[in-house]
């Protein structure tokens, strides 16, 4: 099983002096491609910085993040960000779509932007959209989608340019419990089929016994 994501005794924190606040305190976490591993812990344990950090959005105070094999502490901001474009996926709680560009351009562009072929976009977009069960919608803008739609497009474009890590942040968050579970199983599935490796931070117990592993974060540390 190739390592997609190395988290090395990761420890970050906020502020200085008084108002110092010390969120992960010696955090290490591997997870190989077709891995999917949920990652709960109470409001405030450092699930969102744990994501940042593991996302290339910011950098440790110590210890080393490697994704797909390249150690991204030796890069400058500029190299950091292309394999952040190349090697990750993020979904958010709120979809941050584009509002004036339909579902399937919303997923074409960031494959346009990494120098895909028109075509090869558009077949790409079809097709994600189409295992999210979204092939009747490809011409509405976010804002004449439902909830769950709006979530389903922001995976799609999440999965578009064929990531090898996918970072989610209470990605059905935002969703009814009903629609929260179809939409979770929908991306479990696409991600198992694609073969990447997933971190999914959720609040939802339930929703984190449908994933492979469950990692807790406690006073700054993994259980
Ligand atoms: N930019 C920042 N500056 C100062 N403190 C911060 C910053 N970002 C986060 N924190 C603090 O770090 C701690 C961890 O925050 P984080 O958002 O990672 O937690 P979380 O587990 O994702 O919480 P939630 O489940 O509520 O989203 C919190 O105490 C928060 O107040």
């Amino acid at each position: 099983m190739s390592l997609v994501l190395d988290l090395d005794r990761i420890a970050h924190g906020y502020g200085r002096g008084p108002a110092r606040v010390d969120v992960l305190q010696g955090v290490s976490l591997r997870l190989g491609a077709g891995e999917i591993a949920a990652l709960i812990g109470q409001s405030g344990a450092g699930k969102s910085t744990l994501l940042h950090v593991a996302g290339l959005l910011e950098r440790p105070e110590t210890g080393r993040v490697v994704i797909a094999g390249d150690d991204a502490g030796a890069l400058s901001e500029r190299r950091r960000a292309d394999l952040r474009g190349r090697a990750i996926g993020f979904v958010y709680q709120f979809h941050h779509l584009l509002p004036e560009f339909s579902a399937l351009e919303n997923v074409v562009l960031p494959q346009r932007i990494a120098g895909t072929p028109r075509h090869q976009a558009e077949a790409r977009a079809r097709h994600l959209l189409g295992q999210l069960g979204l092939d009747h919608r490809l011409d509405h803008r976010p804002g004449k989608l439902s909830g769950g739609e709006q979530q389903r497009v922001a995976i799609a474009r999440a999965l578009a340019n064929r990531p090898a890590l996918l970072l989610a942040d209470e990605p059905t968050g935002n969703l009814d419990e009903d629609t929260a579970a179809v939409v979770m199983d929908e991306l479990l599935s696409l991600v198992r089929t694609e073969g990447l490796a997933a971190l999914i931070a959720t609040h939802n117990r339930g929703l984190a016994e449908r994933m492979d592993r469950t990692v807790t974060l406690k006073r700054g540390r993994l259980a």
